[in-house]
Order: structure tokens, then C-alpha cells, then sequence
């Protein structure tokens, strides 16, 4: 990574490019990205135009320069606009953010997904989800949910705040990194927190309090979307919130970034959970089915979750809908790289300092895996440099960050 030659200000810390071989973004945009294109190749059969397309898309990530969308795309207005100065320039030198979510944009094009006809809204993920949904893993992790089946809302709570997180790390791009292993229990347990400031979170949500409004920033699907729904279940039951909005790509994104259709699937997997005898799951779905029927419970898909840029350039409709919340809680590493910008912070950065443009209380739910890092006091920055682990990168930290706006 490099700084970026015209940052904005002084005082901003550089923004990450893919341009330095050997850093975390350079490995994404040369070695990660051309493993998805095959592995989505394989993953269908696709006629001589698609495959023609993909071949192109790869020469041109890789050698080539960033190409404007084709004439006549729907939003090829809206991109030119979004991408000025990029275009004509190498994909590692422009900013990794743009960059990655550019190259999702065209992946998806590539396969005619936007196009009348009959590749149009195929997710070119959905095998790969719908196999992680399939697997025995969310099976027992269906069945683990009966432990929590009547137990007191203060205890309930963190159990299943500590599943939405840690099901941050179920990401189908970040196992294209970890040669598809998924990530164990041991794993697990040996990670650790870096920040933990779950108690302002509850502090805003008391059980019985039903006057909260919460927003959740969905991230990925299957394994984190889950847990997630099940989360917004708790705060819903416990009376810790009167109705969720949960928000969702409008497109597949980021391999296994949720989708509607995503959530479809998740609650169909919750409420069909008794057959798998998890009864408690089961009852958790169906109580969302109702969720959904009677407004408590809304999923929106704003085309900004999908745009190349942090959330403080958020369009003014969204950030009206933030500030009327009691809270928001985002989810994941992309969100929290949009949330305080995807630059390289000096880890003591205070969060607080970076979210203040969010128009109402956050709270990042995160396993670290990008570079980008804020909020952490020196012993904790000093003992991860020592551990000797590639700890910003490799999903076995995790935190609970609290900010935001007025
Ligand atoms: O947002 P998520 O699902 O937690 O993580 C997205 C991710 O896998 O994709 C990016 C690299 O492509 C990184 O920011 C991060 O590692």
C-alpha cells in the first residue's frame, strides 16, 4: 500500500492502494479476485459470451487499465460519475476500496446478470452460499441455539451478540484466502477481542425497554446472516427494540455479501429448523416470519451499500434514516473500512474521532481482516505487534467498537 497522491487533508492518514506486491491489498486484486472468476466459472455453465467476458475482465484487472462500463449499461452514468480519474488507470493505483467494488460490479456484468434475459439476477454466489446454508456446521449451530431457550434476556444477549461477530468471520472471500478451510471452534476460541464496548451498546437497549429503534448493516450471508437474525429476534422478543431495519446489498457483492434473497433463504433455514431437531431455531424463525408480516421487522437494499465509498459521503436519504435510530450496528470488515475510511490509521486513532460524521449511535461489530485499524490503546497495539500473528489480517481478532453522532 501506498498513500494516495492527493489525500484530502493534512491530518488524514494515507488511503490504501493495491499497488504495493505483497501487501494484503495487492494480494486481493492480483490473487484473489482471479480465483474468484474461476471458481465462478466453474460454478455454471456459461456460454462462449460469458466465458469471452471473463477472460477479458481478467486480462484487464491484471494487465490492463479500468474500462468504463459498456454503453448502455443501466448505471453507466452513475459509475462514470463515481469513478472520474480512475478510468485509463491501473486497477492496483487507484483506491482499493473502488477498486474491489468496482470489480464486483463488473463480475456481475460479465455474466449478464444486469441485462434482460436469462442470466439476469443470478447470483453468481449462490452455489457457494447455498452450500454453507446446507452444511452440518449451521446444522449444530441450529441445534446449540435450544441452550438459550428461556434463559434470561441479560444472558441470551451477549451469547448471541458474540454469534453475530464471531459469524463475521464465515466469509466466503476470506476462504478463498484460507484454501476453503472453515474457520474451526479452536480457532475460535483462541481469538480474542481487541476492544470491547458491548456494554455502551446495552446500555441503549434494555430489556423491556421497547422504544428502540435498531439498524443492522447486514454483512455476510448463511453463518454471519444467522446469527444476525437471530440477534435482531432477541432484541425484538426481549422488548430491547420496538422494530429493526435491517439493510442488505441491492446486488451480489464481496462473494457473500446478503442479499434479499439471502434473507429469504436464512429465515426459510430458521423456521424449517425443527426438522433437524432445534426447536428453538425453528420457533426464532417463524417469530421473525411474523417480524416481517407486521412491520417490526424491515429489510431495505439502498444502492449506496453497494457504492466505492466510506459512509461519510452517504447519501442525505440514508443518513436521515440512520439519525432516527436509537442505534446502528454494522457488521463486518468492508463496512468498517467504509465506516472510518479505508486508510492506514495509526491503530490509537480514537473510533469516536472517525465516526463522528455518523449521524447517530454506532456500534461496529468486527473480525479483522484488512489492514485497516482504529480505536486500540498502546498496550493492546503493542502486545498484538508482538505476538508475531498477522492479526489485522487474518480473522482471528474480533472487536466491539461504540460511537457516532449526536
Ligand atoms: O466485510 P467482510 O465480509 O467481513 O470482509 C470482506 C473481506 O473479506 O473482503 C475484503 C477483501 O476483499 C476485506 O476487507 C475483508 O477481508
Amino acid at each position: 500500500m501506498t498513500a494516495d497522491a492527493t489525500p484530502p487533508s493534512a491530518d488524514d492518514a494515507p488511503v490504501i492502494l493495491g499497488n504495493e506486491p505483497g501487501s494484503f491489498a495487492w494480494g486481493v486484486l492480483a490473487k484473489r479476485h482471479p480465483a474468484l472468476v474461476e471458481q465462478v466459472r466453474d460454478a455454471f455453465p456459461y456460454g462462449p459470451a460469458q466465458h469471452a467476458a471473463l477472460d477479458a475482465l481478467l486480462e484487464e484487472t491484471t494487465h490492463g487499465v479500468i474500462e468504463p462500463l459498456a454503453a448502455g449499461a443501466h448505471d453507466r452514468e452513475r459509475w462514470a460519475a463515481w469513478g472520474q480519474g480512475h478510468f485509463g488507470r491501473s486497477w492496483f493505483d487507484v483506491p482499493f476500496l473502488w477498486a474491489e467494488s468496482y470489480f464486483y460490479r463488473r463480475l456481475l456484468g460479465a455474466l449478464g446478470y444486469f441485462e434482460p434475459g436469462p442470466w439476469q439476477g443470478i447470483d453468481p454466489f449462490g452455489p457457494f452460499k447455498a452450500a454453507e446454508l446446507r452444511s452440518a456446521t449451521v446444522d449444530d449451530e441450529l441445534a446449540a441455539l435450544d441452550e438459550l431457550a428461556g434463559r434470561h434476556a441479560d444472558v441470551q444477549g451477549p451469547a448471541l451478540l458474540g454469534a453475530s461477530l464471531w459469524g463475521n468471520r464465515a466469509d466466503l472471500g476470506f476462504r478463498l484466502d484460507s484454501g476453503g478451510a472453515q474457520p474451526s471452534t479452536a480457532a475460535r476460541t483462541d481469538s480474542r477481542l481487541v476492544a470491547d464496548e458491548s456494554a455502551a451498546l446495552w446500555s441503549l437497549l434494555p430489556a423491556g425497554g421497547a422504544a428502540a429503534s435498531v439498524h443492522v448493516v447486514a454483512d455476510n450471508a448463511g453463518r454471519e446472516l444467522i446469527p444476525d437474525l437471530v440477534l435482531i429476534d432477541h432484541l425484538l422478543h426481549a422488548g430491547r427494540a420496538v422494530e429493526v431495519v435491517l439493510h442488505v446489498k441491492p446486488y451480489p457483492y464481496y462473494v457473500s455479501d446478503s442479499t434479499m434473497s439471502d434473507v429469504v433463504d436464512s429465515m426459510r433455514r430458521l423456521a424449517r429448523a425443527q426438522v433437524q431437531a432445534a426447536r428453538y431455531a425453528a420457533e426464532i424463525g417463524r417469530r421473525l416470519w411474523g417480524a416481517m408480516a407486521d412491520g417490526r421487522l424491515v429489510v431495505r437494499a439502498h444502492e449506496f451499500f453497494c457504492a466505492p465509498f466510506p459512509y461519510d459521503v452517504m447519501p442525505d436519504g440514508l443518513r436521515e434514516e440512520f439519525a432516527g435510530a436509537t442505534v446502528t450496528i454494522v457488521k463486518g470488515d468492508l463496512n468498517y473500512r467504509r465506516l472510518v475510511g479505508d486508510r492506514l490509521w495509526e491503530p490509537t486513532t480514537p473510533f469516536g474521532e472517525r465516526v463522528a460524521h455518523f449521524p447517530g449511535p454506532v456500534a461496529a461489530l468486527r473480525t479483522l481482516k484488512s489492514d485497516v485499524i482504529t480505536g486500540l490503546d498502546r498496550d493492546t497495539v503493542a502486545a498484538l505487534e508482538a505476538s508475531g500473528q498477522a492479526w489485522r489480517t487474518s480473522g482471528t481478532h474480533a472487536l466491539i467498537q461504540m460511537g457516532g453522532g449526536p
